[in-house]
């Protein structure tokens, strides 16, 4: 008898993959698929680059309450409720279906707004970040968030002490260092990321102040590790440093995969991330 295929019902279904300066994705559009779920297990096939696929995230197109829905897995097979460079490739395939320049959609952290701003080129408005301990999460009662008290052994020197925490519908800490290259992210992200500060675990950054118009920026993501880009984490960085008056309220975030330009308005409190998207190719889930 044939072993179930580990995809489930997502077998035979079409896929697109797509990345955001490299941070890959396998999109699978379920909106004439209702019922169809992403199980735990077909998320961590899909994401295993020793696999027939391979990806950081997995995302789903759905219908709730008669609007699309982006369903966001990461490679280790976690549910969770953002991820920016996704959002940007989302609302391209959204708005190419519909001839617009702009389109709204539901995520699992709250409604996203985006706009293409030229050829390959997505504007996406991320929402207000959360600042208060008990919304990152964090574990323990923490005034500043801006300084979260992380004990820990020992650990790279150049690191900064005092990590930021900031929620971008998942949640973030990072550190601000003098070189990032110096960092054995590699290391200390997956220490972090399962530190008990964080109930919820964390995507782990570290971030190097080039100018109040630049941060330079590795990640370390909850569930998919060090990946090319983050654009939650993007979000959070330049939040964070703003906090600790380090840039100002809009800068280029640096990553390894290309740079995204964020602003953290002081208009409405919301985060814009634009960016690049990227087409890679069409197939069937087999
Ligand atoms: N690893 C993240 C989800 C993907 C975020 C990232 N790929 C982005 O572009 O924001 C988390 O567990 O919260």
């Amino acid at each position: 008898m044939d072993t179930p295929s580990p995809l489930g019902d997502l077998a035979g279904l079409p896929f697109r993959k797509m990345n955001g300066l490299g941070n890959d994705f396998v999109i699978i559009d379920l909106r004439a698929h209702r019922g169809v779920k992403v199980t735990e297990e077909a998320a961590q096939y899909l994401g295993d680059r020793n696999g027939p696929y391979g990806c950081d995230q997995i995302i789903t197109i759905e219908e709730r309450a008669g609007e699309p829905f982006m369903g966001i897995w990461n490679a280790d097979g976690s549910a969770v409720g953002a991820c920016g460079n996704a959002t940007r490739c989302v609302g391209q395939i959204l708005m190419d279906e519909s001839g617009e320049d702009a389109v709204a959609f539901m995520t699992p952290s709250g409604p996203i707004s985006a706009e293409r701003v030229g050829s390959n080129r997505v504007v996406v408005d991320m929402g207000e970040p959360r600042l208060k301990w008990e919304d990152i999460p964090l574990a323990e009662e923490t005034q500043d968030t801006r300084y979260v008290d992380i004990k820990l052994g020992p650990i790279d020197k150049p690191v900064l002490w005092g990590p930021s925490a900031v929620n971008m519908g998942n949640p973030h800490c990072i550190f601000f260092v003098e070189d990032v290259e110096a960092q054995a992210l590699d290391r200390f992200g997956p220490m972090i990321e399962h530190h008990p500060m964080f109930p919820e675990r964390a995507n782990v950054s570290v971030a190097q102040v080039k100018s109040k118009y630049e941060i330079r920026l590795r990640v370390w993501e909850r569930g998919a590790g060090i990946t090319q880009a983050c654009g939650t984490a993007a979000c959070a960085a330049l939040v964070a440093a703003h906090r600790r008056r380090l840039t100002a309220r809009k800068a280029s975030v640096v990553l390894d995969g290309g740079t995204l330009a964020i602003e953290w308005r002081e208009s409405d409190n919301h985060v814009m991330m634009a960016g690049p998207v990227a087409f890679e190719y069409d197939g069937i889930l087999e």
